[in-house]
């Protein structure tokens, strides 16, 4: 009998909700609490700082020497008020994680005690040792040096006993090694060429501002059936489990009540987030068993993405206090939902207009138009860098089915946006436009609703959905870095809006009206970026086809999908945006192709030793137990009623025998291909040669595994099977 499955399941079982301390105040009263936002910064900086500080912030002044002193006291005194000892530069190497190096305040003083200080030198830049980290080459161990670097527009917070400072992470040459550094440069570019269009229409906008509302989906697994699977320990996933007889086909779970024990765990995440000034807003059970998302109101995107990444390392932390463990990976299970990470984008401006939400008069709906083809545009041009941009090896797992979309990057925009976009291609020039006098200009633009409808149920297959105010990117995975589909949106967009300007510059130098020149480019995009539109079915194979036929980017491959960062046009793209040069990028491709090597690698290791040390073992006994069966049913029967009595077991036998061997010739078949693929010198080559030959014998095993689970004795079976996993709680 396998008694550590056993053991676990009887323990989670038991287990009630854990209590949770709720503060006295309202959320209003400690939000932001452990945040040096503006009310701290002006309470604790002397109004030079203060203003040069919200100058940085703002305007992106850069601030000296002085200055930065005195930002440090400031946050220093607060820190200490709030009973901190240390500090860290906080930033996202590109591990799709976070680094912290904690270094306390104290120093001697000379006379044999020590005193708390904190520099503006130690706050503004800090050296680390960039070759520990994913660098893709750009450093070597013998010149490792990298620094990191204060990112003033997203506040210093803290955790524990820690005062953390968002920076970015570059080497000493310059290139960028983490996400921040790129996602601010895109975000400075798109809010840019933004407000260079805005212009256009109202010369009162100062600033645009990207936005991202992030929805995280994640499981919750009791923290004894998770210690009792290595492969969720060790790879985030089940490498192998027959499904569930009940799993997620009645719809029963999503917007169900939300279990006791979940929803403590909820509460305490919701307060802390809030506290840290994070303003969490949603939260339910998602579509598989034990799947919930988070959800929070939207926010500028740089601290967006720095608030899912706090949020991230506090669930893994929260989890563990009410017996669970969290799954951010992005398909954990086969079978039901994976978990993706919607990544909600819009762009608005500081007199808060919404660009991407229609406007309520022609003008305004000019604008809205505007910017809504060029987003258009920017995906249709880069529909490749934007897949490659969500690709990863967990994520491969995730897209196609269960609600998931495909691996073809389309647009759904609804019916009525079609509608609007299709009747503004088709009108001819002169009955589009029409002036009336000074009153203004009366653009025959198709009325727009003002609530355009939510279609959720169509858009569920696409990977880009317009919902009404703003773009839903659902191809992002749980576990990313936001940042990344960020950037290559972002600059995309950025791109595009240039390009744009520019041709609508040179038509209002050839004298003709403004709005006509708008529109005349506009209709021209609508045409070219017909391909990317589609409001089908995103998982036919019909559309596959037909994607395919439009010239989109179809490959399957995730190492094969990277090499979109290094086409002409992406690397033209970047580096004219200023985001990103070539020697960056091709970085950041060996740092994902390893990446991707690793992960299949870590599988296939764990796999082997799965079902060779915990599986067949098992299976070997049981059969075992079956044929010391039929030799008694042999001795005690005649020959050919012991042959009726024993047909079952003899059955069982052959195919316990079948799966084991083919189990063991497959394992034998994996470890060959990982020795050839190991040998080879070149990332590329050697992650498609994981993805080629690595990747389809773990499905194989699998297979096999899976259907020992269903014929060998459950008491002897001793990994967690899903109905344990997906339904303790
Ligand atoms: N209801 C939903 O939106 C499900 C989304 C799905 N879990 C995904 O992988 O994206």
């Amino acid at each position: 009998m396998s008694s550590l499955r056993f053991r676990v399941v009887e323990e989670a079982f038991k287990k009630k909700a854990v209590a949770v301390e709720r503060p006295e105040e309202r959320p209003s009263d400690y939000f932001a609490k452990y945040v040096f936002n503006r009310e701290k910064m002006f309470r604790y900086l002397p109004r030079t700082a203060y203003d040069a500080l919200v100058d940085a912030i703002d305007n992106g002044k850069p601030l000296d020497r002085e200055i930065a002193d005195m930002v440090a006291a400031g946050m220093k005194k607060w820190a200490i008020e709030m009973g901190v000892t240390h500090y860290t530069h906080w930033f996202h190497p590109l591990t799709d994680g976070t680094a912290e190096k904690h270094d306390a305040f104290v120093e001697q003083d000379g006379n044999g005690g020590v005193v708390e200080e904190f520099s503006g030198k130690l706050l503004i830049q800090q050296e680390g040792d960039a070759s520990s980290f994913p660098n893709g080459g750009i450093r070597n161990t013998f010149e490792a040096r990298g620094y990191s670097a204060w990112d003033p527009s997203s506040p210093a917070f803290i955790v524990g006993d820690t005062l953390c400072i968002p920076t970015v992470f570059i080497s000493y040459t310059g290139e960028a090694l983490d996400y921040k550094a790129p996602l601010l440069k895109s975000l400075g570019a798109v809010t840019e060429a933004a407000l260079d269009v805005c212009r256009y229409f109202d010369k009162n906008v100062k600033k645009v501002y990207s936005y991202l509302g992030w929805e995280q989906e994640y499981f919750l697994v009791d923290e004894g059936l998770y210690a009792a699977r290595p492969d969720l320990l060790l790879t985030g996933r089940t490498l192998m489990g027959h499904e569930s007889s009940k799993n997620q086909q009645l719809e029963d779970h999503y917007f169900g009540a939300i279990p006791t024990r979940v929803s403590a765990f909820m509460q305490e995440l919701e307060i802390e987030s809030l506290k840290l000034g994070i303003p969490v807003k949603t939260r339910h059970n998602e579509v598989a068993p034990n799947q919930f998302e988070l959800a929070p109101i939207y926010e500028e995107c740089n601290l967006a993405n720095d608030h899912n990444q706090v949020i991230m390392e506090l669930m893994r932390r929260i989890a563990r206090r009410h017996g669970f463990r969290v799954l951010l990976h992005e398909k954990p299970f086969k079978g039901v939902n994976g978990s993706g990470k919607h990544n909600n984008w819009s762009l608005g401006t500081d007199t808060g207009v919404q660009l991407l939400s229609p406007g309520k008069t022609p003008e305004d709906n000019l604008q809205f138009v505007t910017f809504l083809v060029n987003v258009i545009m920017a995906v249709y041009k880069h529909n490749g860098l934007l897949k490659a941009s969500i690709s990863s090896a967990t994520n491969a797992h995730r897209l196609g089915a269960n609600e998931a979309p495909p691996a073809i990057i389309s647009i759904f925009l609804g019916s009525q946006m079609s509608q609007v976009l299709d009747e503004l291609e088709n009108c001819s020039d002169d009955t589009t436009i029409s002036f009336h006098g000074k009153t203004g200009v009366n653009l025959n633009i198709p009325k727009i609703p003002e609530l355009l409808m939510d279609n959720t149920d169509r858009n569920r297959t696409s990977p880009f959905a317009f919902t009404g105010n703003r773009f839903e990117f659902r191809a992002v995975g749980s576990s990313a870095n936001c940042a990344s589909a960020m950037i290559v949106l972002n600059a995309a967009v950025a791109h595009q809006l240039k390009l744009f300007k520019i041709e609508v510059d040179k038509l209002i130098e050839s004298g003709i009206p403004k709005e006509k020149s708008i529109l005349s480019v506009l209709k021209s995009y609508i045409r070219e970026s017909r391909p990317i539109r589609f409001d089908g079915n995103g998982y036919s194979d019909a559309w596959k086809e037909e994607a395919c036929r439009r010239g989109l980017d179809c490959e399957t491959s995730v190492p094969v999908i990277f090499d979109a960062y290094l086409r002409p046009s992406s690397i033209r793209m970047f580096s004219e945006t200023g985001v990103m040069n070539a020697v960056e990028l091709a970085a950041r491709n060996e740092v994902k192709w390893e990446t991707y090597t690793k992960k299949v690698q870590i599988e296939a290791r764990v796999m082997g030793d799965l079902v060779l040390n915990h599986i067949l073992p098992v299976a070997t006994r049981f059969q075992s137990m079956l044929l010391d069966t039929v030799c008694k049913i042999k001795n005690v029967f005649p020959e050919e009623e012991a042959a009726e009595i024993s047909a079952r077991d003899i059955d069982i036998i052959r195919k316990i025998a079948f799966h084991s061997t083919a189990i063991q010739d497959k394992v034998a078949a994996m470890v060959d291909a990982r020795k050839l693929a190991n040998k080879i010198e070149n990332e590329r080559e050697k992650a498609v040669a994981y993805h080629d030959t690595v990747v389809p014998k773990l499905d194989e095993i699998r297979y096999h595994t899976d259907k020992l689970e269903l014929m060998i004795d459950n008491q002897m079976w001793p990994l967690p099977k899903y109905r344990e996993l997906l339904f303790v709680r």
